[in-house]
């Protein structure tokens, strides 16, 4: 790419919320949702399809709307920008999706920066970071702060290099399948006080009772994982 092409990154909204899942449940934050996924179209009709095509069930209860309609284009400043409008204060984000790497890359990471925030991604491990987040001049990883995996594949299939949480979607996703890839968690300060951050997160729709009632059973036969639940969806925001 020549220096007069910007890339642009497609953004299916920006809102400010609390963080409802995992560690950082209750934070303020401003959510930045890009548009577009690999394991799934983001449309009803091709669910099953897509379930069956790309080997995870996801698509059959994906909970979230990342489909190109009513989303806008930004630069990677214009979207800094857009993000302090609207989150003011706020320094901590999230970038989600649809799945946030296929968009995400050094140059966003590096405006953010920039802009002083703190940057989490949640992401399914089906991609590569180090790939996008390269920094071919600096020679270094410009990488998000905060790295959360929900694995949406086997572990063989999986290109994420490193991760600081990782949360499998029960019943579908299972702790004894994950053991060799539990090791690829990033120590820092905040994990040497909380360790181990692996969740269990029940999914939601026409199984959630089912569904906790598994994530908890889980729970208390490998102690290592934690229930998280989707505190957004309790307290009513976005
Ligand atoms: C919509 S995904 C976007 C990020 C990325 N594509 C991924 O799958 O991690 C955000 C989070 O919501 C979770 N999720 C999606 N649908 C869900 C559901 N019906 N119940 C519980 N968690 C769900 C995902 O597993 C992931 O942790
Ligand atoms: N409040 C809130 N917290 C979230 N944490 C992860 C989310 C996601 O969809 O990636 C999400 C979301 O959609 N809303
Ligand atoms: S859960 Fe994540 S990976 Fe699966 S379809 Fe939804 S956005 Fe894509
Ligand atoms: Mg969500």
């Amino acid at each position: 790419m020549n220096q007069h092409q910007e890339s642009k990154y497609r953004v299916k909204a920006i809102w400010k919320t609390l963080q409802g899942e995992g560690l950082f449940a209750g934070r303020p934050a401003v959510f930045v949702r890009l548009v577009g996924c690999n394991m799934w179209s983001g449309y009803e009709q091709t669910r099953q399809r897509d379930a069956e095509r790309n080997g995870g069930s996801c698509p059959l209860w994906c909970d979230t709307d990342f489909t190109k309609e009513g989303s806008q284009d930004y630069t990677a400043e214009a979207l800094a920008a857009a993000m302090q409008k609207v989150g003011g204060d706020v320094r901590f984000c999230v970038i989600t999706g649809g799945e946030p790497l296929m968009q995400l890359d050094y140059t966003l990471v590096k405006a953010l920066h920039k802009a002083g925030y703190f940057i989490a991604i949640e992401t399914n491990g089906t991609l590569s970071l180090a790939e996008r987040c390269w920094d071919p001049k600096a020679e270094k990883l410009e990488a998000p702060d905060w790295i959360v995996c929900s694995p949406k594949l086997a572990v063989p299939q999986l290109q994420l290099e490193f991760f600081d949480e990782l949360k499998l979607v029960v019943p579908d996703y299972k702790p004894e399948d994950f053991d060799a890839f539990v090791g690829l968690q990033r120590i820092n300060k905040i994990h040497n006080h909380t360790l181990p951050l692996l969740w269990l997160q029940p999914e939601d729709g026409a199984r959630l009772q089912e569904a906790r009632k598994m994530a908890i059973e889980t729970a208390l036969a490998h102690p290592q994982w934690r229930v998280s639940v989707q505190t957004h969806k309790i307290l009513n925001v976005e």
